[in-house]
């Protein structure tokens, strides 16, 4: 039996984890899991990128100790960031977190040069302020021009372990600086920041080989014999990968810090309705796109539960919402006032006050008028996907540590008037085996991975309670009035 580990990387938390096959099972067991973030210094934002590699060395260590002598290894993390490396291979500088305030003009800045619209034409990505596109155009030239290689962080810490230097394309898509006509970096977009194609890896595709951990590692931390495989090192393309999908007509939701609505397409779609709505077709496993559109998520809720002390758990802010009253307050999720305010209910709740709205309180107030928001956002953009793709989902999967949010999934498939199929938990983990256990031929495709996951795994169906049609039709129009997110 064959031993395969995962390590996945969110903005909040990672984990490594073993996972087998044993008789059509896959079997998961949590080895290390360790809190991420970023950090504060000087009014910037980092991510400590040398205590991520001290968190995976860790958790190969008790893998070891658990009797794992050899393995395939896969990494995912968040996207867009990125790591400057000198040709020396040292890391040049911080590691800026998407979240850091340095690009908030960053966009209007660069559009001077290039308009967005021949931007989504070259590329079909959604406008996020903090696009490594727009991330670059503002870093500091003096760093920049010391930069031999550009490197996003799962390919930084492929390089770290291997000492092989590749840009997976799921997660290189999120840049928006690869061309969907050239399936290359857009050498145009490059020189427009002063940059040659030659600074960034050639591209590979998830199941690609890296090789061996370095020698001189295994020895040192008495690690297991690992051989990396790329995954899909986007995590929200390992969690589609890892959705529980039966037909050929299903959503996903991917549920974390982030919520990523979305399809998984055969082609971009890359009209003029899906650039205006802001609709992105990040790159997938298997030639395939990811359409989608990024909703702030649990960001959120994980903000405002720090800022009461951590006092509640997850599932008491869910429970506390529900005895709230309902649509009480809305906010528009995705305004920039959320990305990264200094105190999350604050902003919330001078949004209620500055729109007339009640002021919500309470934690569960606070957390009503969060999940509703969220819920009336999942409802909005998935009839929006389903008017551009012109087809009615089927199945609607929530996955993530969200799926685990009752309350939300509920009242989700209570607004959408559809079955909501929640869990696993660990889809961007069980999308990370997937590629491992597929490029090792245990598995024959994507479909049989997915057929096996939802034999291995309990999913729970929601299905949709009577709604009030008058109801759901004013808050409709009260989110949209107050939903900010068109492209200015
Ligand atoms: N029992 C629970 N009840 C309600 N919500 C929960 C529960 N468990 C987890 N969550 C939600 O799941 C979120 C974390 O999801 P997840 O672990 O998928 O995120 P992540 O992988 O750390 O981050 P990223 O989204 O960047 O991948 C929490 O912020 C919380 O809102
Ligand atoms: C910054 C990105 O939008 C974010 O990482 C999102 O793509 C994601 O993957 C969240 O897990
Ligand atoms: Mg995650």
């Amino acid at each position: 039996m064959n031993n395969y580990l995962a390590v996945d990387i969110g903005a909040s938390s990672g984990r490594v984890i073993w996972g087998t096959l044993q008789e059509g099972v896959l079997r998961l067991q949590e080895i290390h899991r360790f809190n991420n973030g970023f950090i504060e210094k000087e009014g910037h934002f980092y991510w400590d990128i040398e205590n991520l590699l001290r968190q995976i060395i860790q958790g190969l260590q008790q893998a070891k100790r658990l009797g794992v002598e050899e393995c395939t290894l896969g990494i995912d993390t968040w996207a867009v960031d990125y790591v400057l490396v000198g040709s020396s291979g040292e890391r040049i500088g911080e590691v800026y977190s998407y979240r850091d305030p340095r690009t908030d003009r960053a966009a209007n800045l660069l559009h001077q040069k290039i308009s967005f619209q021949e931007l989504y034409a070259k590329t079909g990505i959604q406008q996020l302020s903090f696009n490594t596109l727009y991330q670059l155009s503002v870093h500091e030239q003096e760093e920049l021009r010391k930069a031999e290689q550009i490197m996003l962080v799962p390919d930084y810490l492929h390089y770290r372990l291997t000492g092989i230097s590749k840009s997976e394309v799921t997660n290189a898509s999120t840049t928006q600086m690869l061309n969907l006509h050239t399936q290359d970096y857009d050498v145009d977009l490059l020189a427009l920041l002063g940059l040659q194609r030659n600074q960034f890896p050639a591209l590979v595709q998830p199941g690609f080989r890296l090789g061996p951990i370095r020698e001189e590692l295994v020895q040192a931390y008495h690690l297991p014999r690992c051989e990396l495989i790329c995954a899909a090192t986007h995590d929200t393309a390992s969690a589609v990968l890892g959705v529980p999908a039966r037909g050929e007509s299903w959503g996903y939701l991917s549920s974390g810090t982030w919520s990523l609505i979305g399809v998984e397409r055969k082609q971009p779609l890359t009209s003029h309705l899906a650039m205006e709505s802001n609709y992105t077709n990040e790159w997938g496993a298997f030639g395939t796109y990811r359409f989608l559109k990024n909703v702030m998520g649990m960001w959120l809720i994980q903000q405002v539960r720090k800022e009461y002390d951590n006092a509640y758990s997850f599932a008491e802010l869910a429970e506390l919402a529900t005895a709230a009253e309902p649509f009480r307050s809305l906010i528009p999720c995705n305004d920039d006032r959320f990305l990264n305010p200094p105190n999350m209910t604050e902003a919330i709740r001078s949004f209620c006050a500055q729109t007339g709205q009640p002021v919500p309180n309470t934690p569960g107030e606070i957390a009503r008028c969060i999940f509703d928001s969220l819920a009336l956002s999942y409802d909005a953009y998935v009839r929006e996907i389903e008017k551009m793709t012109g087809e009615n989902l089927e199945e609607l999967h929530i996955v993530g540590g969200g799926s685990n949010n009752e309350f939300l999934c509920q009242l989700s498939a209570d607004l959408l008037g559809k079955d909501i199929e929640a869990g696993p938990t660990e889809s961007t983990v069980l999308g990370n085996l997937a590629i491992q256990m597929i490029a090792d031929g245990a598995i024959r495709d994507i479909q049989e991975a997915r057929a096996i996951i939802r034999h291995s795994f309990a999913i729970r169906t929601y299905k949709p309670r009577p709604v009030d049609p008058n109801m759901l039709a004013e808050q409709r129009t009260k989110f949209h009035s107050l939903h900010f997110n068109r492209i200015n």
